[in-house]
């Protein structure tokens, strides 16, 4: 196959995130429930003489365009995965980001689910089962897999382990991302740690939320806001007070619920419908401290191919307007 595929993977929130002990692998067993919200990266792929990634969108300057991207670290990990014999073209790869970096929406994590999704299809790998891809996926990251998949579902493992959950209907959310604000995983994981050895509070392993799942099951906004909950948060807002700020005026604002989302520092604030979304966030531009505010509805479906073009187009005059990647 040649020509160029693109591929449609969205973000994610976590509406339960139970943190467990740390295991010997230096991981910690989690119970999640991952739910993917329709703020989407697009990530697209084309044969090319060298590998290569270029990123356009708002927070193109926030992203890696060297070997540690992680969707040029999917592709060429599925590359090696081609059957014995076969020769495969390296790939040049666009990433239209839309997904707020280092926010805790797994931004890295969808682009590299979208690059194994859209190699797949250009490179014709078709003994690669949607099996085989979760195993790829797993080892790029714990977020990962649950992107190939998207909706909402539970993750258990370190995340990796991804079952969805029977939900019906759309829930309507806002979200908060704060400018230059960005936080990092594992520095997030490890205030966590602190904090609890701080308390001397007792660590138990990790369970899903049967009051969340019922909640779902009928996708009722209150019942759902009711049992939201993550407990990275403290370690998120010790890092970043002004969550706290963000949170209070959220709630001031009528969201029924307020939680960052997994490891932060985005803001994920639930309302009960269309209309509150916009009310809210409009509130939240002329309130709350300065971020972007992005209107969601989740779930979402996961990585999704969305366009196969037969080449490249010719390169045209050169317009005034953004410079592509
Ligand atoms: C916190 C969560 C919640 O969904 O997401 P983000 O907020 O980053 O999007 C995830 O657990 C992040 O998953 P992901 O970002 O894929 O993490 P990985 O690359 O697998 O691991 C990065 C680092 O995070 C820590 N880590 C991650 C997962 C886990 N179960 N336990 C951990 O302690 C470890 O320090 C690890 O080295
Ligand atoms: N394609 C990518 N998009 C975003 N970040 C990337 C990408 N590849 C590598 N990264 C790195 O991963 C880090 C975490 O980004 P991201 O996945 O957006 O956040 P989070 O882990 O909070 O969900 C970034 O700070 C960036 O350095």
């Amino acid at each position: 196959m040649s020509g160029v595929v693109s591929c449609r993977v969205p973000g994610k929130i976590n509406l339960d995130l139970s943190v467990g002990p740390v295991r010997e692998d230096g991981y910690h067993e989690l119970s999640t429930v991952f739910h993917a919200v329709s703020v989407y990266d697009r990530v697209t792929v084309q044969l090319a003489d060298r590998w290569s990634v270029h990123v356009s969108g708002p927070y193109a300057d926030r992203v890696p365009t060297d070997d540690t991207n992680l969707a040029l670290v999917a592709a060429r990990t599925l590359a090696r995965r081609r059957p014995r014999g076969l020769r495969l073209s390296p790939v040049r790869i666009d990433i239209d980001k839309q997904i707020p970096v280092a926010g805790g929406m797994a931004g890295g994590s969808a682009d590299a689910a979208g690059a194994l999704v859209a190699c797949r299809e250009l490179w014709g790998l078709d003994h690669v089962e949607n099996d085989l891809l979760e195993e790829i996926a797993a080892g790029l990251g714990s977020d990962v897999p649950f992107l190939l998949h998207g909706g909402t579902a539970i993750g258990s493992g370190r995340g990796e382990q991804v079952t969805p959950v029977l939900a019906r209907g759309e829930l309507h959310w806002v979200l908060w991302a704060g400018e230059g604000l960005g936080l990092s995983t594992p520095a997030v994981y490890a205030e966590c740690d602190r904090l609890r050895a701080e308390q001397g509070r007792r660590v138990d392993p990790p369970q899903p939320s049967g009051e969340l799942m019922t909640a779902l099951r009928r996708m009722d906004p209150e019942a759902v806001a009711e049992h939201l909950h993550n407990d990275l948060q403290e370690a998120a807002v010790s890092l970043r007070p002004i969550l706290a700020e963000v949170l209070e005026v959220g709630l001031d604002l009528g969201a029924r619920a307020g939680i960052v989302s997994g490891s932060g520092p985005t803001v994920a604030f639930l309302v009960g419908t269309q209309a509150q979304a916009i009310d809210l966030s409009v509130g939240l531009a002329a309130n709350g401290p300065k971020g972007d505010i992005l209107r969601a509805v989740g779930p979402a479906a996961g990585a999704a191919l969305v366009q196969w073009r037969a080449s490249a187009p010719p390169p045209g005059p050169q317009l005034p307007g953004p410079v592509p990647g």
